[in-house]
């Protein structure tokens, strides 16, 4: 049985379309990263997820049955891109009142030892820092000890060290054999956590991968050059676009391949005495890698960045 399965989902707010025919499955056990730029829709899924808004169309399943029951959510935990925790109470009472909406919360002082929050225990959580707070709202979406959790950007705004933290806690949740979706902005953050990531924009999902096989996909260099032959098929290249205008003024076609090496390739091209001219190399970073990836436009940015 999946934990989660969302088909054919689509949700708009007035004209604007959040989430256009998405499908996805999460199955037990899974660690998936929800990765896409602001306004992609990530909170959006997670809010059909947890059964806070309805599709327009499609379907969401979440522990085999309809998010919208509240029998479906007793093996849901959350944690909300924004946490409005009320300010007088303390952090040991926020964890007995959440906890108590649970046949079987995690007992109030474990959990606060695990998010290492147990000195703050009788702090009121108006007088917490940023980062404590994150750091209790990420413990309370497990004080229902769930089978399944919904991250929405956890450790957005912390430090280093926090962040780790975090990251040390939801990995332990997972090695327990708990599920995990999470959005994040952050590539470093889906690549230390997720086996599985899903880049999604504008609504669509792009790619939908193994970690190891996504970040191959990004990790890609861009050889820029002019040439009258088609080099899409030649040794280590993985992708191949013209760049427009395609053909240079005294002829030859401008193109951009892609590939794991451009220094292999440029050596290849030269030693096989290819003709090319005004070769220019752009060694992406992940981020700009990443934003290309889900850049529906990307020759017309191509050619932006040739000239
Ligand atoms: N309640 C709402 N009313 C109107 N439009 C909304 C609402 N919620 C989301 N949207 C729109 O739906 C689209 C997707 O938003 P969503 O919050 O799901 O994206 P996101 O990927 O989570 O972004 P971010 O990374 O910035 O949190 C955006 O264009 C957003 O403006």
């Amino acid at each position: 049985m999946t934990v989660i399965t969302v088909d054919g989902v689509t949700r708009r707010f007035g004209d604007v379309v959040a989430l256009d025919d998405v499908s996805l499955d999460v199955g037990p056990g899974e660690l998936v990263g929800l990765l896409g730029p602001n306004g992609a829709g990530k909170s959006t899924l997670l809010s059909l997820v947890s059964g806070q808004r309805r599709p327009d169309r499609g379907t969401v399943r979440l522990l085999g049955g309809d998010p919208r029951d509240a029998a479906s959510r007793i093996g849901l935990g959350v944690t909300p891109q924004e946490t409005g925790l009320p300010p007088t109470l303390r952090v040991g009472e926020v964890v007995d009142f959440v906890g108590g909406h649970f046949p079987a919360p995690v007992p109030t002082g474990e959990l606060l030892d695990r998010f290492g929050l147990t000195e703050m225990a009788r702090k009121q959580t108006g007088a917490l820092s940023g980062g404590q707070k994150r750091r209790l709202a990420v413990a309370l979406s497990l004080v229902g000890n769930p089978r399944v959790i919904l991250l929405d950007e956890p450790t957005t705004g912390l430090d280093v060290g926090a962040r780790q933290a975090l990251w040390d806690a939801i990995r332990a949740y997972h090695a327990d054999g708990g599920t995990v979706l999470l959005t994040s902005h952050y590539l470093e953050e889906v690549q230390a956590l997720a086996e599985r990531v899903v880049v999604i924009d504008h609504g669509v999902v792009r790619a939908d991968d193994s970690l190891g096989a996504i970040l191959r996909r990004v990790a890609l260099r861009r050889v820029v050059l002019t040439c009258a032959d088609d080099l899409s098929a030649w040794p280590g290249v993985a992708r191949a676009e013209a760049v427009a205008p395609t053909a240079g003024a005294d002829g030859g076609t401008r193109q951009s391949l892609f590939t794991p090496d451009a220094d292999a390739l440029v050596r290849d091209l030269v030693r096989a005495d290819v003709d090319f001219r005004d070769l220019e190399i752009r060694g992406a970073s992940l981020e700009e890698a990443f934003a290309e990836m889900v850049d529906a436009d990307v020759p017309a940015r191509l050619e932006g960045a040739t000239r």
